[in-house]
């Protein structure tokens, strides 16, 4: 077990890099992890790595005490009963509304047809509240990845969807039209955990953001 006796969530992927530093820098020793690619339970560490989107569910049941996930993650899952304790500062990236560059603005076009936007993405939760709250009417198709594709193919007018460094949508020839939400990596912990183990949750998290602070 590590120094703070609480088992971390860890998301695989592309926040893996730099949570693992963030660990190391506080004094979670990360080697095991790096060294196995295909292994997941790390008991030495305290660490369970598992796809960012699992993160919270580890968490909200307690067999993570904490965990690290991307803020995109927890709008989606808004429901999930984790107390969101810091932003770790890495990780950015968007959520934006996107479609064909040149083609007119889908939300506009779909007003003037007196039609319904048609809107892929995996982020349905996101996306749903954004519509409602914008007061637009669109018919969203759920996909479960490379989103890129859904307008290129006339499967649907826009995407909701997540963008970094803007490469994946300019290699598609789509543009960004709205911004819907901001992103980066945040410390979740288990409620039972935060009360029960508070004293070691706060010195995780005292010391992850003040390790972020310096590393940034
Ligand atoms: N440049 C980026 N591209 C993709 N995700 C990023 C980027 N920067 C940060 N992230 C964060 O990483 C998360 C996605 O990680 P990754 O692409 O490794 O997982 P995934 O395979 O899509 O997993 P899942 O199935 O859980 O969504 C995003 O939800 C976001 O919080
Ligand atoms: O702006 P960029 O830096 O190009 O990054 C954005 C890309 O990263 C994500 O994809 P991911 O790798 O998570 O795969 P996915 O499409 O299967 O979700 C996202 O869905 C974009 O495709």
């Amino acid at each position: 077990m590590n120094r703070y006796g609480l088992r971390i969530a860890v998301p695989r992927g592309t926040m893996l890099r730099a949570s693992l530093d963030a660990l190391d820098a506080v004094g979670v020793d990360t080697a095991e992890v790096r060294e196995n690619d295909r292994k997941l339970l790390f008991e030495d560490a305290g660490i369970v790595t598992m796809r960012p989107s699992d993160v919270a569910t580890y968490v909200e049941a307690g067999a993570a005490d904490v965990g690290i996930t991307g803020k995109d993650v927890l709008m989606e899952q808004v429901g999930r009963d984790v107390v969101e304790l810091a932003d770790l500062g890495y990780g950015p990236c968007r959520i934006v509304l996107a479609s064909v560059a040149g083609d007119p603005d889908p939300a506009r076009e779909a007003l003037r047809r007196l039609g319904v936007m048609r809107v892929a993405t995996k982020y349905t939760g996101i996306a749903s509240r954004f519509f409602e709250q914008t007061g637009r009417q669109v018919e969203l198709v759920k996909v479960n990845g490379s989103v890129e594709l859904a307008p290129l193919t006339g499967l649907v007018d826009a995407i909701v969807d997540l963008t970094a460094t803007g490469t994946t949508l300019r290699e598609n020839g789509l543009v960004e039209r709205e911004q819907i939400a901001d992103s980066t990596a945040r410390l979740i912990a288990n409620p039972a955990a935060h009360r029960l183990k508070a004293a070691a949750v706060d010195e995780l998290r005292r010391a992850l953001v003040a390790q972020g602070t310096a590393a940034a």
